[in-house]
């Protein structure tokens, strides 16, 4: 029988959590087991949440209240209690449990049978390359930057220079909805000829992926449209509408554009070191498992830094090998050429570097960023240090003696 298993962090004095564990593990099923009589027992036995096993960590005192230690919890819930869907699987594991004292969620393992009701990316990083046509180095992503009030002309000049600094992709950002300025359907279409003609001047083609946003009952429509106009690829705010929503776009054969997962409103339940979800479950294995293409996500160094063992851990649900394909890793906020290296080492070569304020903040402008990047990329597979490669490429240099 398919079982879904979901590990919770919990925080109690040491010896407390066997109770605790079978508290959840009856209350999120059948509610009370022992005073029922023998034949409901045997009925409702298949339904029953089991408690796999209790650890605690001794020496890991609650963050504000020293006498109550850590400790982790794993409990299996048949899968015949919720129908396939994350609304309901959420609800089983950590519907009422979420509003109810210190408990975090910390991972949940699908058994193959449960991980089938789900697509998964429907590119996957293989796929992504095959549309680019790059197959051996981490890809480059440029974010456009300061266009909220600014006109279609604007956002075509910048795009223009993003592409001329030879980036892979080129990403709305998350807060640029629809609006009369620069309308979604326009940008897709003016977009695209920004970079056409890009390529054939350089021969180097640029992916544009635009920011899908408006009210749900929308999205479908409009994913449909960005598909005939073109487009290249869809950024959503998949945590501001629910992980369901973007299974939905991944699965709708009329749409089938890569989609790119913004963090947005996710650290409103990932942040908090006792409550909600793990960001690795949450921006990761959920977020691959709905269909994203691309999970973006707080690097470890950035302005908007995630702890490191968070960020490496979900960076390793988006790659790690099952039946679903693998999502891009995309760690994101504050990057600058300066840290190419040691992306390369955490998140190696089937990675996207992506940066707005590292492109566009380069003296020599949006094009010089983007080289600088691009020059940074080659000197690590080269296996030269960035200062060796900046003696020979003036970008390189400029940007590392501005963010060193
Ligand atoms: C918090 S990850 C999302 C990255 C993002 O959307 C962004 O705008 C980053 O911009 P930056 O100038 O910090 O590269
Ligand atoms: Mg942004």
């Amino acid at each position: 029988m398919s079982r879904l298993t979901a590990t919770y962090q919990l925080y109690g004095k040491p010896g407390s959590f066997e109770k605790k564990a079978e508290g959840i593990a009856l209350g999120l099923t059948i509610g009370s087991w022992t005073d029922l009589p023998l034949l409901e027992q045997e009925q409702l036995k298949q339904h029953k949440g089991e408690v796999v096993s209790v650890t605690e960590y001794e020496g890991t005192p609650h963050p504000l209240n020293p006498g109550l230690i850590r400790a982790e919890a794993k409990i299996s819930y048949p899968s015949a209690n919720f129908s396939p869907d994350l609304p309901a699987i959420l609800t089983t594991v950590f519907g009422k449990l979420s509003l109810d004292g210190e408990v975090k969620l910390l991972d949940l393992e699908f058994d193959d049978e449960l991980l089938g009701h789900f697509p998964g990316p429907q590119f996957g990083i293989e796929g992504v390359r095959n549309l680019i046509g790059v197959q051996d180095r981490p890809l480059v992503m440029s974010i456009f930057k300061g266009v909220i009030g600014r006109d279609l002309e604007f956002l075509k000049a910048q795009l223009r220079q993003q592409a001329l600094g030879g980036v892979d992709l080129v990403k709305d950002d998350e807060i640029l909805f629809d609006n009369p300025l620069t309308p979604f359907e326009q940008r897709i279409t003016a977009g695209k000829s920004v970079l056409q003609s890009v390529f054939e001047e350089t021969g180097h083609r640029t992916l544009y992926a635009v920011n899908l946003s408006g009210r749900t009952s929308t999205l479908r429509d409009k994913a449909k449209k960005a598909r005939e106009l073109g487009a290249d690829a869809l950024l959503f705010n998949v945590h501001a509408y629910g992980l369901d929503v973007l299974q939905e776009l991944a699965e709708d054969k009329d749409i089938r554009l890569p989609l790119m997962a913004h963090p947005a409103f996710s650290g409103a339940f990932t942040s908090s070191p006792t409550y909600g979800l793990a960001t690795a479950l949450a921006l990761g294995k959920l977020t691959r498992i709905a269909g994203a293409d691309f999970s973006l996500f707080p690097s470890p160094y950035g302005s908007v830094a995630l702890e490191k063992s968070q960020a490496l851990a979900l960076g390793e649900e988006l790659v790690k090998a099952n039946p679903l394909k693998r999502s891009f890793p995309v760690p994101s906020a504050g990057i600058h050429p300066g840290l190419v290296p040691q992306l390369f080492e955490d998140f190696g070569t089937d990675s996207i570097i992506n940066a707005g304020g590292g492109v566009h903040g380069h003296p020599d402008g949006a094009a010089g960023g983007g080289k600088a990047f691009r020059q940074a990329i080659d000197a690590v597979l080269k296996g030269q240090s960035l200062a060796e490669a900046a003696k020979h490429h003036h970008e390189l240099k400029t940007a590392l003696d501005m963010w060193g």
